[in-house]
């Protein structure tokens, strides 16, 4: 099977490497060109997440009508096709499920169906149930980093417990396997995004899983349905290792690197973190997490030489005391407050209107290209469109796209999404030049990002086609997809209400076996 799958990737102009820092590699023995696709992979396993189970298909990730399987009541299907096609696995699983104790079926989490399908999986694949290929097989999965080494206690033991609901379904699975397994799938399994760059689920590709991280990537994860796609953002010559991003790389070079570091274990020496100590990192630092200049019409940057001393701005010179800003933070943590409990009780109106108020104030706290800042206006915008409120909601996303031309240079799916959103509210707002100019930009990151033959491309291309020529139809309240903050594209660890819920779960079962 090894030499089966050295001539696949062979075939397609790629090979393996090992590196003593990075584990394997995945490397060109062919040049690659912008857009190219450079290795694609169907998952062995994968689940939608749980705000999706009844509106994705559990088979070929279509957002769309869905109907529940009527023995379980756990998985959903768009058609019988689907549904068949899923059923060598499904069977196992389904009959799993339905016999399932009531007191277990709450644990039933994304997180621990990818454990019971993987184990299914194999199961199906040992006893030729399901075929095995150089690219689809166990022994793919068995090679993934577990990184058990630096496992916390407190951590290994979410890993047993959860282990223990995966038996609980499965009684022929074994509990330490399944527990080394679920430290696999956290740090292999990627979210499984829409073409809009949104995640719908996520899934195992342990051949794309070869792939390294890079803050400054060659490469894009993209997925077609559930299909993965790694294409090249640039031109990457031969003997160059292949490389995406595991994280939204707009924050400082520190915040990339903790979060790499909990994540995914390891510390990053890309280019970009390379210059941790340098100033030029430490102003970049400041302008995506720091203060905006007391004087508003100056974009300097503001740094402070030491923890109690003021920040002064290195354009203009002038200080910002830390003590102005408590005051402003206090009444924006005020404001959020308030918000925060009018969306409890659906009062979205005054939510809104109080959100509105807190990104003013934001605005004199932050520097204009402040990730935070554009991360509020981001669900200033989703709300706005989800009242269908298009004007407002054009004026915040004008306000994005320097912020996102900056934090996601060249061609970052998330900065073509972004200009394909803001050209179609152009276009509601009747602003017919700004439209085409915005949607003539999203072409030209998403041909390179997504590929010219995909749905999501053909109808951008017929929206610009249309646009051009002055049709009155081009975009219509219908295309607006409503706007969730983008997530990075590898690797997902427990989401925190799963923890929660699972956390919880185990306190109640320890106080239950010494009570
Ligand atoms: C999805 S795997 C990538 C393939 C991995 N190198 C292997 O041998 O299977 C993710 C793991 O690879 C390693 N890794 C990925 N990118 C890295 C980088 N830039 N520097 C060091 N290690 C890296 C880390 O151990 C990380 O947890």
């Amino acid at each position: 099977m090894e030499e089966e799958l050295k001539s696949y990737l062979q075939e397609r102009g790629l090979k393996v490497t090992t590196d003593p820092m990075k584990g394997r590699c995945l490397f060109t023995i062919k040049e690659f060109h912008p857009g190219d696709v450079i290795i694609s992979q169907e998952p062995y396993v994968f689940v939608p997440h749980r705000e999706f189970t009844n509106s994705v298909c559990h088979f070929c990730f279509a957002v769309t009508e869905v109907k529940m399987c009527s023995a379980c009541h756990y998985v959903w299907y768009c058609s019988r096709e689907c549904q068949k096609l899923d059923w060598k696995l499904h069977r196992l699983e389904c009959r799993a499920l339905k016999t399932l104790e009531k007191q277990w079926q709450i644990y039933v989490l994304p997180t621990i169906r990818l454990n019971v399908r993987l184990y299914i999986r194999r199961k199906l694949q040992n006893e030729k149930v399901i075929p095995t290929t150089a690219v689809d097989n166990f022994n793919l999965v068995e090679a993934l980093v577990a990184h058990l080494s630096s496992i916390g206690a407190d951590r290994m033991a979410l890993f047993y417990h959860m282990a223990n609901i995966v038996n609980n379904i499965l009684p022929w699975s074994d509990l330490q396997e399944t527990a080394e397994n679920i430290s696999k799938l956290e740090h292999n399994t990627v979210n499984i995004l829409d073409s809009e760059m949104e995640p719908l689920g996520m899934g195992l590709y342990p051949l794309i899983a070869i792939t390294n991280h890079s803050c400054v990537p060659n490469s894009v994860l993209v997925f077609e349905g559930k299909l993965a796609v790694i294409r090249a953002l640039q031109h990457i010559p031969r003997d160059s290792e292949v490389s995406i991003s595991y994280i939204d790389t707009a924050s400082s070079t520190m915040t990339r690197q903790s979060e790499l570091q909990e994540r995914h274990s390891f510390t990053c020496t890309c280019p970009l973190c390379c210059k941790v100590d340098e100033f030029d990192d430490m102003e970049e630092g400041a302008a995506l997490h720091g203060y905006h200049c007391m004087d508003y019409g100056c974009n300097g940057i503001l740094l402070s030489n030491s923890a109690d001393a003021d920040f002064i701005c290195q354009q203009c010179g002038r200080a910002r005391t830390k003590k102005v800003d408590k005051k402003l933070l206090k009444k924006m943590k005020s404001k959020l407050a308030k918000a925060r409990d009018a969306m409890a009780s659906n009062r979205n109106e005054e939510a809104l209107s109080l959100l509105m108020m807190h990104e003013k104030m934001q605005r004199q706290l932050c520097h204009p290209l402040s990730v935070l800042l554009m991360q509020a206006r981001d669900g200033l915008i989703m709300r706005l469109m989800q009242q269908d409120d298009w004007l407002e909601a054009l004026e915040y996303c004008r306000l994005t796209i320097p912020v996102y031309e900056r934090v996601y240079p060249g061609f970052h799916p998330s900065l073509g999404v972004r200009y394909y959103l803001c050209g179609k509210l152009e276009w509601l707002a009747g602003e017919r030049e700004k439209a085409i100019t915005l949607l003539t930009k999203a072409v030209d990151v998403l041909r390179v990002t997504h590929g010219s033959d995909v749905p999501f491309m053909k109808d951008l291309f017929m929206k610009l086609e249309k646009a051009e020529s002055g049709d009155p139809s081009t975009i219509s309240a219908s295309d607006m997809v409503k706007l969730r903050r983008p997530l990075p594209g590898a690797s997902i660890k427990l989401s925190v209400s799963e923890l929660a819920t699972l956390a919880n779960a185990l306190a109640i079962e320890m106080s239950g076996a010494s009570s």
